[in-house]
């Protein structure tokens, strides 16, 4: 398959000097959701800013949708919308007003049918002739969605979609989100909430200190790098974990009283069946077995904590 984005060698240093971003390859297909996933300071705007031709890269070409970001810049960013983390908006208009304003900047005829219905999607249409000033918060943020969605874009970049809203608004974006993907839109959010690449990302790129360290499926990220946990609940509290159970690593919790034990889900023995059998073995009850599937986040926590252990 053709990308419909693909970055070849992109790097940053700004002019104070700060290296932002090692050389980037990065290939985006058309209608997939990507999160770029990233700690602060990672790179993640920079990159996005690069692709979006607010922020000049030191090396490397883009190309969007067989344009040449770097030559064809206008033609290339016809085809994006970005939703940036700041407000970006005169607050005095209306939305409308505003909305419209950002199709005409992209040369697009007003269009209203379109406008309406971009409006209408967001819940903002009951607002339209409202003051931005006067919105919250939230409104706010759907307004910078509206804008970028103004000129019809195939893809859509939303820097840290989600933060600082509240829970029901973030599920609100989630859907739209899904929504935007079933008409077409492809979608690339940067996010420090790995609840949301797991939510929401079809793909998922880890960006850390100017380097892409992995772009993985995420369904393949979580089953490969996937740990599982085994709570067992004791009967007794413990002091320390028995010499007899060293093999199996086990830490104590919950002051003693519940053993943790951490295994690969996909190893062809996970070592629960000898477990059990040297707990009963040395007398040990217990009341319960929990096993829960680890989180993308304990994923992320441990591959950059790997990485600083290695630098
Ligand atoms: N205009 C700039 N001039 C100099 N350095 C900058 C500039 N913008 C960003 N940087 C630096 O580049 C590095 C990457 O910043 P960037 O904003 O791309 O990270 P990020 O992953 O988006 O972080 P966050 O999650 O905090 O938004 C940081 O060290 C940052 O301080």
């Amino acid at each position: 398959m053709n990308p419909i984005l693909s970055v070849k060698g992109v790097s940053k240093t700004y002019a104070s000097g700060q290296r932002a971003l090692e050389p980037v390859d990065l290939e985006i297909n058309k209608g997939e959701i990507f999160a770029l996933l990233g700690p602060n300071g990672a790179g993640k705007t920079t990159l996005i800013s690069i692709i979006c031709g607010i922020v000049t890269p030191s090396s490397g070409t883009i190309t969007v949708m067989g344009h040449d970001a770097l030559r064809e810049t206008r033609a290339a960013r016809m085809r994006i919308g970005l939703v940036p983390q700041e407000l970006s908006v005169d607050m005095f208009e209306t939305v409308l007003a505003t909305v419209r304003y950002s199709r005409r900047l992209f040369g697009h005829p007003g269009h209203d049918a379109h406008i309406e219905q971009v409006l209408r999607d967001l819940s903002l249409w009951d607002k339209r002739n409202a003051k931005i000033k006067d919105l919250s918060g939230g409104m706010k943020r759907r307004v910078l969605i509206a804008k970028a969605l103004s000129h019809e874009p195939d893809i859509l970049f939303l820097d840290e979609p989600t933060a600082g809203v509240d829970v029901a608004l973030r599920r609100d974006m989630w859907k739209l989100v899904h929504r935007l993907r079933e008409k077409g839109t492809t979608i690339i959010l940067t996010t420090h909430y790995i609840e949301e690449a797991e939510e929401m990302a079809d793909r998922v790129g880890v960006i850390d200190k100017g380097k892409i360290i992995l772009v993985e499926e995420k369904t393949e990220l979580m089953k490969k790098l996937g740990k599982r946990q085994m709570l067992i609940a004791l009967q007794e509290p413990m002091d320390a974990v028995p010499g007899d159970l060293a093999e199996w690593h086990l830490e104590l919790a919950d002051e003693g009283h519940t053993l943790r034990y951490v295994f690969d889900a996909q190893a062809e023995r996970t070592g629960i069946p000898s477990l059990l059998r040297k707990l009963a073995e040395l007398g040990v009850g217990f009341k319960d077995l929990e096993t829960s599937k680890s989180s993308l986040e304990d994923i992320f926590v441990d591959l950059v904590e790997h990485r600083e252990q290695a630098a």
